[in-house]
Formats: structure tokens, sequence, C-alpha cells
């Protein structure tokens, strides 16, 4: 990938909370990672090691407590108003259950629409023609345009997440455990569709999931962190040969679920 447009890096970023007695708490530590065009990051660890704490500060939703955050070189580290807002037409997020994410009172129309309404006026009838063309994209029916959240399945859902992350033609998605809540057989074909999106798209993707296998089959490069810090970066197709302690555990631990189910 080394030749490769680098469309997203990170320098040094740490993220300090503070907890409810005043004491400091590190959630990142100094994540330096690239993503590259086109290509897969697969980001995994044990709950609570940081990995959506990340993914959340390069969208400005924490602000970053030190380190730089560039998107293709330009430093959007402290980017507020409207050049943050703006930044959505290039940085999207997918997450576990979208549908806590959609008002259950609009029509699937109008929420794919809803990221280009905050940009430019949209009558609904150019909402449904764009709507229905992100429905086939991502395999729906068209009617479903006119249905409500409730009437779908949650793979359905997601694959309407992945409509309206699409919008606005982002460059780069984060997908944070979008597959988790759902089916193995789901889980694989929403893996399927955001494979085929990035071939006919070039779109590059920030993929946070629990599941190792999964992780590996979808990814270029996977990291793992640990504590809020990268301990290993490597080839997805590559993770049964990490060399760092944490991540064998990892891999040991997903391989004793298996060995149990
Ligand atoms: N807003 C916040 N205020 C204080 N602490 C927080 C906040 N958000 C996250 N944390 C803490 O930061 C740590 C990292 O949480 P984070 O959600 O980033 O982990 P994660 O790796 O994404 O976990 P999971 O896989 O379970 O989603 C946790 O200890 C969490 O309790």
């Amino acid at each position: 990938m080394s030749d490769k447009e680098i469309l997203l890096s990170t320098d040094k970023i740490c993220k300090e909370f503070t907890k409810s007695d005043g004491t400091k708490f590190t959630a990142c530590k100094d994540v330096s990672l690239q993503l590259y065009r086109g290509e897969t990051l697969g980001l995994v660890g044990e709950s609570g090691c940081g990995k959506s704490t990340f993914v959340r500060t390069i969208m400005g939703l924490h602000p970053a407590s030190s380190g730089k955050i560039f998107f293709k070189g330009e430093d959007i580290t402290s980017l507020s108003g409207e050049k943050r807002r703006a930044m959505a037409k290039h940085i999207q997020m997918i997450f576990q259950d979208p549908s806590t994410a959609f008002n259950p009172k609009m029509r699937i129309r109008d929420i794919i629409c809803e990221p280009l309404r905050n940009f430019a006026k949209v009558s609904d009838k150019e909402a449904e023609a764009r709507a229905v063309a992100l429905l086939e994209k991502v395999e729906l029916a068209p009617e479903i345009a006119l249905r409500y959240p409730h009437e779908l399945s949650g793979g359905q859902r997601q694959r309407v997440g992945i409509a309206r992350a699409l919008i606005l033609e982002p460059e780069i998605i984060i997908c944070d455990e979008a597959t988790s809540a759902l089916d193995v057989s789901v889980q694989d074909s929403i893996a399927k569709l955001l494979a085929k999106i990035q071939k006919e798209r070039g779109v590059s993707y920030i993929f946070i999931c629990h599941d190792l296998g999964l992780v590996s089959l979808i990814s270029h490069r996977v990291a793992v962190m640990q504590q809020g810090q990268i301990v290993e970066e490597l080839p997805g197709d590559k993770i049964q040969e990490a060399q760092h302690p944490y991540t064998q555990k990892l891999l040991s631990s997903v391989f004793t679920v298996r060995a149990r189910s």
C-alpha cells in the first residue's frame, strides 16, 4: 500500500477523559495510523481498549487532547463550525445499530437523504430518485424507500445505514461494529456488499469489529489496540503470524470460542 495516496493519518493522537472523581483517564495514547485510498484498515482489540474513542476523535465528536489528524495532508484536528460540518462529505460513519440513529417517524427515503439535505435543498421527487438508486446499490427493493425503519429487518436496516453513508459520496467510511449485531450469514452479506462498494467507488474503510476472523478476511491491514495504544500492525492475511503476545492472546481466544461452539 506504500505507493498509494494516504487519505487520512493520525500523529500521536491522545484522548484523555476526566472521571467523575476528577482523576484523568487516557483512553487513546499516541495513536499514529495511516489509511490509504481504497484500503480497508481493520481495528481490533478487547472491549474498552479505546477503538470507538479513537474513531470518534477522528470524526470530531470528541476533541483530541493532543496529537494531530490529517485528511489529504490538511490538519483537521481542530476544525469547528462550517468546516467541521463539511468534513461529513469526506468521512462518514456506520454504527452497530443504525436504527438508533434513524428517526422512527421518517420514511427510509428521507433517512437516506438526510445528510444531503444538510448541504442542499432537495425536493421529495429528487430525494426519492436518489434514495431508490442507492437502495439498488445496497441491493434493496425500490419500494423500501417509502417504508419506516421498524418495517425492516436488522440486515435491511444496516443496508439502509450504508446507503445513507454513501449519499454524500465520501472517500472514507468508518464502520464501528457495523456487522456485530447481525447473524453470521447477514454479516457475511454485508461484508461482501462493503467490498463490492469499495471496488466500484475506491472508498476506504476503517473497520472496527470484535470478530478477528471477519476482520482479517476483509481488511488489507489490521491494527491491534491494547489499552489505548497500537501494539501491532499486520497485513490482513497474515494475522495468524502475529508477533505481539496481546495479538496472540486475542487470536487464541477466538479459536477457543470457535472450538467450544
Ligand atoms: N465520554 C467518555 N467519558 C469518560 N470515559 C469514556 C468516555 N467514552 C469512553 N470512555 C472510556 O474510554 C475507554 C475506551 O472506551 P471505547 O468505547 O473507546 O472502547 P472500545 O474499544 O470501543 O470498546 P467496545 O469494543 O466495547 O465498544 C473505556 O474505559 C470507556 O469507559
